[in-house]
């Protein structure tokens, strides 16, 4: 079959010379961002905007315009806080890609400095403006994983720093040997006066003075890491170290090595010197098992044995070596329900059951949250070098009203938010919720306006075992008493209405005896 010449024009070919093919890249280039982007802007040489396409008019609203003019004209850092263009526009050299956060939200973005033609031809001369590219609007959603390990690792990092520095300051590390680890909080770190949080401060500070294994329930964020900490720095202990590891973080099949550490060439790709396990790490401190209930079975009886023993014996070892660790272990599971499941072993779960405390939700110690805001404010600031927040009182009665979830942490991340997505640094309630909103918090609970926040703690703290209650109303009375007696214990007995006998034994069973 032929085919008949085609009328229609020739398929448009490339330009023959250099110039006019580089030309084209450059517009098809320019035209290409300007459709895959999520916005596009110009500023000129001196940080000025002139120009904005289509897609980026949608930012305005939430850059706070409300017509183009308003952003048209004016001085880029003027109209999009934190950008980063007049350093492109200073230094000539382009931030290929960059995170940017302001009170639109975050952002992942790409600036390029525009130069000029240069007169002789050869190449390009000055810088004469600058482009902005929103490559991705939402990098919550499309970039979350990269963004929360970046998020992480910098808290690690400012951790760190910070461990470093109170290590410069505290007496305390002045007698430890390089690299030791020592504990970062003290009781003071755990912020509250509440009903709630006074009570777990106080048995925490007696488990301190044991030497039994403790045992922190409570849910996730409440501070039992804190509480943790606090125990081992005001223990006879505290001269040696705190060593935690994080059950749920180490993956089943290393847990072993990482508790009893192993002998040299004890498996294949072992380090051939061999390693310590943590039990040993901690010999003469605190071991702190974080989410003991997500411990693998196998496991537990190893631990619970080496529990009892006082020994451990390193993988592909068969030798037996005494440690001496106090361990204080943590988790927000319900630890009888798995042991009704067969999850977690009875034996273990006694052994590690003598001193418990509960750490109570933040929703127990509302009552809390106005200082827990200045307090992680203030450690915020120092991090950041910015001004901490301030909260209007109706923007803490809306804080105080709601679940909260992820407890202390989760107020942290809120504020976080706060800081970053405000203008002002005085924030009222209608500002918070909005941001609230914006950080996806799924429902914001109206603040109660009809109690005080201290009413909702105690209503809540009757929430709890009648038995928990009527202990620590009896130790009150009996210690109330013996103030207003001067500590005489007949006239005690007589004030209560109780006999000597029995006065005696609640002091002893209370330790005031
Ligand atoms: N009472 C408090 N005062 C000040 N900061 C607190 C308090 N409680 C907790 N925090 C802070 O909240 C964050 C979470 O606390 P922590 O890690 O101790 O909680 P956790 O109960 O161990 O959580 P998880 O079970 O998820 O490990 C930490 O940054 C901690 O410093």
């Amino acid at each position: 079959m032929s085919v008949a010449p085609s009328a229609a024009a020739p398929p448009p070919a490339l330009p023959l010379d250099a110039e006019g093919i580089l030309a084209l890249a450059a517009r098809s280039m320019f035209h290409l961002f300007s459709s895959i982007s999520q916005g596009m802007f110009l500023v000129d040489r001196s940080g000025r905007i002139v120009w904005v396409n289509e897609g980026y008019r949608r930012f305005l609203p939430a850059l706070g315009f409300s017509s183009i003019d308003e952003f048209m004209g004016h001085m880029v850092e003027d109209v999009i806080p934190n950008t980063m263009m007049r350093r492109v526009l200073e230094t000539g050299e382009p931030i290929l890609i960059d995170l940017l956060t302001n009170k639109a939200g975050t952002f992942v973005v790409s600036r390029i400095p525009l130069r000029e033609e240069r007169e002789d031809g050869e190449g390009l001369g000055k810088v004469i403006g600058a482009i902005g590219i929103v490559l991705f609007d939402q990098p919550e959603t499309t970039l979350q994983p990269l963004i929360s390990k970046f998020a992480l690792l910098q808290r690690d990092l400012d951790d760190a720093r910070r461990e470093l520095a109170s290590q410069r300051n505290n007496p305390l590390y002045q007698h430890a040997p390089d690299g030791q680890r020592r504990s970062k909080y003290t009781f003071a770190s755990f912020i509250g006066s509440s009903p709630a949080a006074v009570e777990v401060k106080r048995h925490a500070r007696r488990a301190a003075q044991s030497t039994s294994p403790v045992l922190l329930l409570g849910e996730t964020g409440t501070g039992k890491e804190l509480l943790a900490h606090a125990i081992h720095a005001s223990s006879t202990r505290a001269k040696g170290q705190f060593v935690s590891v994080n059950i749920a973080a180490v993956p089943d099949t290393l847990l072993e090595a990482e508790f009893f550490g192993f002998a040299p060439g004890a498996f294949t790709g072992a380090d051939k010197r061999g390693r310590e396990g943590k039990f040993k790490l901690a010999d003469g401190g605190s071991l702190f098992l974080d989410e003991i209930g997500d411990m693998p079975l196998g496991l537990q009886a190893k631990l619970l044995r080496a529990l009892q023993e006082g020994e451990i014996e390193p993988l592909g070892s068969n030798k037996l070596i005494p440690f001496d660790a106090r361990v204080i272990a943590a988790t927000s599971r319900d630890l009888p329900e798995l042991v009704r499941r067969g999850l977690f072993r009875e034996d273990l779960y006694y052994r590690l059951n003598v001193l418990p405390l509960r750490v109570p939700p933040l929703r127990e110690r509302r009552s809390d949250i106005p200082a827990l805001v200045e307090a992680l404010g203030e450690d915020m600031a120092l991090r950041s070098g910015e001004a901490p927040p301030e909260l209007t009182p109706d923007a803490l009665a809306l804080l105080a009203g709601q679940h909260w979830r992820g407890n202390i942490r989760e107020l942290r991340n809120v504020l976080e938010q706060v800081t970053m997505r405000s203008d002002s640094q005085r924030i009222d309630a209608a500002q918070l919720e909005r941001i609230l909103r914006e950080a996806g918090l799924e429902q914001i609970e109206a603040p109660d306006t009809s109690h005080s926040l201290r009413d909702v703690d105690q209503e809540a703290a009757l929430l709890r075992p009648l038995s928990q209650q009527v202990a620590e109303l009896e130790r009150k009375a009996i210690a109330a008493a013996l103030e207003s007696t001067g500590g005489n214990k007949l006239a005690t007995s007589r004030l209560l209405g109780i006999s000597r006998a029995t006065l005696y034994e609640r002091m002893t069973g209370m330790g005031l005896s």
